[in-house]
C-alpha cells in the first residue's frame, strides 16, 4: 500500500457526488474521499484540513467553484484542484486553468479520463510539494545569519536590489559571506525559477575561461571534441555568478564586457552570434580601483558591472553577530554529526566575540568545530585559547 491520498469532492448535486466518492473509494484503498455540498464548506474544511486534491464542480450555489479555487490558494497555495465543467461553462473551465487548476473534466466525468486525472493531479501535487521542500533546504542553506547594523543594511539592499535586472558587484575580504549575498539576491528574484551559475574566476587558467565562459563548438582547439555550451548559455533566464572577478585575465574581461553590452555572446570557433538573457552578479576580495589603475582591470567593466555595489564588513567589523553565528554554527555542526549542539558559556562567548578574527566567517566556523571535537566537555577558556590560534 502506498502512502494515502485526501481528496475532497465538492459537488451540490448530491448523485453525482456520492457517485464520485464511490468511483474514488473503490478505485484505490490509499484514497480517502471526503465531501462538501458547496464552495463555502469546502473553504472550511480545506482552511482546517490538508487536502492533496480538490475536484471542484464548478456550478455551485452560494461559492461557486472559481471562487473557491482563487479563495482556497489565498490560504493554501499548494492545494491541487480539478475542477469539473458542465453544460456551458467551458470557458470558466479553461479560466480556471489560469487561475492555478491542474485541470478539468467535463460532466458527465468520463469514468477512465477522471482516474487518470486524479492519479497525475496527485501526481503534480507530490512534485510541489517536493519541490517546495527541496526550496526550503537549499534558502536555508544560504540563510544569512546576523543582526548587527551593518548586516541588516546590506539584508536591506538585497531586498530592493534583488527584483531588478541592476548588475551587482560584491566586495570584502575572503569568507565573508559574499556567495551567500549573491545567491539571496538571486533566489529573491524573479529568475529564482531559473539557474544560479557560478563561476569562479580565479581557478580556471586563462587559457580555458574563454570556452568555460562563452562554450565551444568541435574542432575549435585541441581538445574541443564537440560542442559544448558555456556558463552564460546554461544561465539562460537565470543568473551568473563571477567570483573573483578580479582574478579574471584581461582577454576574458573584454569578452565578457561584450557579453554585458551587447546580450550576445559566441562560442569559441563559432561564427554565430547567440542572444543570452543574463543577470550578472560579480564578487572580489580585490580592490578593484586599485586594479585599474595598474591596468589589471578594465575601468569600462567595472561601471558595467558596479551598477549597485556591496560592501560586506569583515568579522571584526560587525562583532554583535558573532554570538549568534556562534550558535548557528554549534547547532549546523551537531546536525552534521548528529548529536545534541554543545552550549558555550558565557565566557567562551565573550572572548569569541573580542577574537582578533581575520575577517573570515569560515575561519570562525572551524575554531567552533575544532573547540566541539577537541575541547574538554566543557569548553574552557583555555580551549579557546589554545584553539583559536591555529
Ligand atoms: N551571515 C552569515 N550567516 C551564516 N553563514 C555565513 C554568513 N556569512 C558567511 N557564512 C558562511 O561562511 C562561509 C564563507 O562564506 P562565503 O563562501 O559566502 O564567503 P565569500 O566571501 O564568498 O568567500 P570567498 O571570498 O572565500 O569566496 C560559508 O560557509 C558561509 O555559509
Amino acid at each position: 500500500m502506498g502512502k494515502t491520498s485526501k481528496i475532497l469532492i465538492v459537488e451540490d448535486e448530491a448523485a453525482i457526488r456520492r457517485v464520485l466518492v464511490k468511483i474514488l473509494e473503490e478505485e484505490s484503498s490509499d484514497y480517502v474521499v471526503d465531501a462538501a455540498e458547496n464552495g463555502e464548506e469546502a473553504l472550511q474544511k480545506i482552511t482546517s484540513e490538508d487536502y492533496d486534491l480538490v475536484i471542484s464542480d464548478i456550478k455551485m450555489p452560494k461559492m461557486d467553484g472559481e471562487e473557491l479555487l482563487v479563495e482556497a490558494k489565498k490560504v493554501k497555495a499548494e492545494t491541487v484542484f480539478v475542477m469539473i465543467s458542465g453544460h456551458g461553462d467551458l470557458e470558466t473551465a479553461v479560466n480556471t486553468m489560469r487561475l492555478g487548476a491542474f485541470d478539468y473534466i467535463s460532466k458527465p466525468p468520463d469514468l477512465n479520463r477522471l482516474l487518470t486525472t486524479v492519479r497525475n493531479a496527485l501526481d503534480s501535487g507530490k512534485l510541489v510539494v517536493e519541490n517546495t521542500i527541496l526550496k526550503k533546504k537549499v534558502n536555508k542553506k544560504y540563510e544569512m545569519i546576523g543582526n548587527s547594523d551593518p548586516i541588516n543594511q546590506i539584508k536591506d539592499i538585497i531586498e530592493k536590489v534583488a527584483p531588478t535586472e541592476a548588475r551587482v558587484l560584491i566586495t570584502g575580504p575572503n569568507g565573508t559571506g559574499k556567495e551567500l549575498v549573491a545567491h539571496q539576491i538571486h533566489l529573491q528574484s524573479s529568475r529564482s525559477q531559473n539557474m544560479l551559475v557560478e563561476v569562479n574566476c580565479a581557478a580556471i587558467p586563462s587559457e580555458l575561461i574563454e570556452s568555460e565562459l562563452f562554450g565551444h563548438v568541435k574542432g575549435a582547439f585541441t581538445s574541443a571534441v564537440k560542442d559544448r555550451p558555456g556558463k552564460f548559455e546554461q544561465a539562460n533566464h537565470g543568473t551568473i555568478f563571477l567570483d573573483e572577478i578580479g582574478d579574471m585575465s584581461l582577454s576574458a574581461q573584454a569578452k565578457v564586457l561584450r557579453a554585458l553590452q551587447e546580450n550576445v555572446i559566441t562560442r569559441v570557433g563559432a561564427d554565430k552570434d547567440l542572444k543570452v538573457d543574463v543577470r550578472v552578479i560579480a564578487a572580489t576580495n580585490k580592490d578593484l580601483r586599485k586594479e585599474i589603475e595598474e591596468g589589471r582591470f578594465r575601468e569600462d567593466l567595472y561601471h558595467r558591472l558596479a551598477v549597485i555595489l556591496i560592501k560586506v564588513p569583515a568579522l571584526n567589523d560587525r562583532r554583535d553577530d558573532i554570538p549568534l553565528l556562534t550558535n548557528h554554527f554549534l547547532d549546523q555542526i551537531a546536525k552534521e554529526q548528529g548529536t545534541a549542539p554543545k552550549v558555550f558559556s558565557k565566557e567562551v562567548m565573550e572572548l569569541l566575540q573580542q577574537y582578533d578574527w581575520t575577517g573570515n566567517i569560515r575561519e570562525l566556523r572551524n575554531v567552533i568545530e575544532r573547540l566541539i571535537i577537541l575541547g574538554g566537555k566543557e569548553v574552557s577558556k583555555q580551549d579557546v585559547e589554545m584553539f583559536a590560534n591555529k
